[in-house]
């Protein structure tokens, strides 16, 4: 299994083997430390490397890669952060700095307080059939509003659990030590996490990570965060919430795609959207778990309408990246207009951020520079609100509006 995605110094250590030799410890001076505890940085294997392409796994002991990265993943622990919720994080050092500026609680925009305070949340968490636990509304949840903000208690790159730098049981003992420095309230509630079956034993961390991490940046590595709250929402192939990080200030947000009705679930995509039924069982399986949401229990004929019509949204995707050769504004109109009533049918609204931009490539292809900067611009707003100001897509998008902007100019030289 494959799987996508920070702290002061503990004397009691279980690990006094993990202590690390005096260059191995973050070189940082003391007054602007701000780590609770010295990290801890037990050295990698000698001969083993790490590889996120790597297959291996926990129980792999003897994958060999030949990317050799010398700097071993630390325990980072910061016991303040948000309000003294904690956050453990298992990284490169180098890494581990690229997060410094989001452990300050002072720095936050008033948007992301740095814990929820007094006012009520709109839902709350119960048992649900054939699902385990899972969000559901209290009060009716309007469009487009944050119905969660909740920051990692645990952040551990991904390399570091798929790659054989370590050994499975220096994974486990570490993965412990990073959770046990948290403190027994929030290691009772990562525990909490844990699958009815996987006893609170040996792995049990791993595999709740495996089950609930979200996938995030740091740095442009991938690492895998796990939000207490964040972990109890469950998928929906028909969401009607997502989530949307922002990694200055490590926050995460859970927002209303459409309005919610109290007594509805609230759920996320865990799949790309758009996969058809067989495509998103395969994505499902990986995370352990067969789909019981309302479009995967429909009978049949629903299902395989959903499927086509998903599968003819792709195929517009395709024909409107030749638009040069249909050279027809009319024809794009209505593969445009297609698309769209597709996406909205399907409820797949966050797709249409990747639309935008594809019918503005195919209008701007056959010079239809009107349109295609009206769709460059809704599919700025589109970025702007489901990836908030930090999104990943923010050099595309520019590039996009040079290139239509030097297309304008030549257009009025001519
Ligand atoms: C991130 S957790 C969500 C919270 C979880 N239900 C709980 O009780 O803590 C993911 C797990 O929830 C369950 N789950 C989430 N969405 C589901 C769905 N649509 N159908 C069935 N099980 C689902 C699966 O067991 C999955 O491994």
């Amino acid at each position: 299994f494959q799987i996508d995605a920070i702290t002061a110094y503990n004397t009691s250590s279980p690990f006094p083997h993990l202590l690390p030799p005096d260059h191995l410890i973050c070189p940082l001076p003391s007054s602007q430390n701000p780590w609770s505890l010295p990290p801890l940085c037990p050295p990698p294997r000698q001969s083993s490397s790490s590889s996120s392409s790597s297959s291996s796994s926990l129980n792999d002991d003897e994958e060999d890669d030949e990317d050799e990265d010398p700097s071993p993943d630390c325990i980072f622990t910061s016991q303040q952060f948000r309000s003294s919720q904690g956050l453990s994080v298992i990284t490169s050092p180098y890494l581990a700095s690229v997060l410094l500026p989001a452990l300050s609680d002072t720095s936050l925009p008033p948007s992301l307080p740095p814990s929820p305070g007094p006012s009520r949340v709109p839902w709350k968490i119960q048992p649900l059939p054939g699902r385990g636990m899972g969000l559901v509304a209290t009060s009716k949840i309007q469009k487009h509003s944050r119905i969660m903000l909740g920051y990692p208690v645990l952040v551990v790159r991904l390399d570091f659990i798929n790659g054989g730098r370590y050994s499975s049981k220096k994974k486990r003992e570490m993965l412990d030590e990073a959770v046990d420095r948290l403190g027994g309230g929030v290691k009772k509630k990562i525990l909490g996490l844990a699958r009815s079956g996987q006893n609170k034993g040996d792995g049990v961390i791993l595999d709740v990570l495996k089950t609930n991490g979200f996938g995030i940046e740091v740095g442009g590595e991938q690492h895998l965060g796990l939000f207490i709250e964040g972990s109890r929402v469950n998928h929906n192939c028909r969401p009607n919430a997502f989530w949307r990080y922002v990694p200055s200030a490590m926050a995460m947000e859970v927002v209303a795609l459409r309005n919610i009705q109290p007594g509805e679930e609230v759920a996320h995509s865990y799949a790309p959207l758009g996969y058809t039924h067989e495509e998103r069982k395969a994505v499902l399986r990986q995370w352990g778990f067969q789909c019981r949401c309302a479009l995967c229990s429909a009978p049949p004929a629903e299902r395989e309408l959903a499927d086509s019509r998903r599968e003819r949204i792709l195929e517009i995707h395709q024909l409107l990246s030749k638009a040069s050769d249909i050279q027809s504004s009319r024809r794009i109109d209505q593969l445009v207009k297609e698309a769209t009533t597709l996406i909205e049918l399907e409820e797949l609204h966050p797709q249409l951020v990747e639309y935008y931009v594809q019918f503005a490539k195919a209008y701007m292809m056959i010079n239809d520079l009107k349109n295609g900067r009206h769709y460059i611009k809704k599919a700025d707003e589109m970025w702007l609100f489901y990836g908030g100001e930090e999104h990943e897509n923010v050099e595309g998008m520019n590039e996009l509006w040079a290139t239509l902007e030097e297309a304008e100019r030549e257009a009025e030289d001519d």
